[in-house]
């Protein structure tokens, strides 16, 4: 089964969501247009940025605009959207919340960011996710996790163990490190034996600069596709049954001796 992938690699500006919407609509419709993606992704806070500190008046109350407003272009486009993450206001706090749209425009995943990043501030404005990102996309088993959560192979395995075949990465992840998230989702894909989807953003905002370099990764632990740092649109066909080859090659889920590594 192929899947064409399409990371859209947005310059976010900062605190601004309804500038960040009319630029993802028209990123999305013209990728729309020119390659017919079945999956669009976009990055993460890709409505408010990382403008932490103005999150009481700038988060999603619920994730209800971004539902109503990703729902409307998926279902119009008859397109599925990871939808990045956005911020979104709950009772208990403001969390970073990636919301995931079949294409009649509705949600089939959500998943709040379980590792908050301590280097950009996220522990003094964020409550971090207490559950798991799976969820089936085109009939394939597949996870989303957000950024930092890449660090935690372990996360990833507690998704992959139960089914994930295709992983969902969605960033702001600055420039100084460009070579660790590369060697990162690189790692993930080996060792998972599965196809990572990574879509970061590119410009800058007040405190960093972004790598952008999204990547489409095979289960071989091959680069498939790869973005520049400059905002761009990243396509590329998947073709799922790869996954089922490699495993199969070297079975690493038969392998595993799980009671030992505690
Ligand atoms: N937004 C993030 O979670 C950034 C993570 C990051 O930069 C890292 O080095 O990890």
């Amino acid at each position: 089964m192929q899947l064409k992938i399409a990371c859209i690699q947005l310059d976010i500006i900062y605190g601004n969501p309804e500038k960040n919407k009319q630029n993802a609509e028209l990123e999305i419709s013209k990728v729309v247009s020119e390659s017919k993606p079945d999956v669009i992704v976009l990055p993460e806070l890709w409505t408010t940025g990382y403008d932490l500190t103005r999150l009481e008046d700038i988060a999603d109350h619920q994730g209800a605009d971004t539902t109503q407003f990703i729902g409307t272009l998926s279902k119009k486009f008859s397109v599925n959207i990871v939808a990045g993450s956005v911020a979104k206001k709950t009772e208990k706090g403001v969390k970073n919340t990636m919301l995931i749209f079949n294409r009649n425009g509705e949600v089939i995943g959500e998943y709040s960011k379980l590792h908050l990043f301590k280097l950009m501030d996220e522990h003094h404005y964020l409550i971090p996710g207490d559950a798991k990102g799976l969820f089936t996309i085109e009939g394939v088993p597949s996870s989303g996790v957000i950024c930092y959560d890449i660090r935690f192979p372990e996360w990833i395995r507690a998704h992959t163990t139960e089914g994930a075949e295709l992983v969902f990465v969605v960033a702001e992840w600055p420039l100084p490190r460009l070579e660790h998230w590369r060697a990162l989702l690189i790692s993930r894909a080996i060792e998972n034996q599965c196809y990572v989807v990574a879509c970061n953003r590119a410009g800058s905002d007040p405190a960093n600069v972004f790598a952008g370099h999204s990547m489409i990764i095979d289960p071989w632990g091959e680069i498939i596709a790869e973005a520049s740092t400059e905002p761009e649109v990243l396509t590329a066909s998947i073709d799922l049954d790869q996954v089922k080859k490699v495993r199969k090659q070297i079975p690493i889920f038969q392998d595993r001796r799980p009671s030992f590594y505690q």
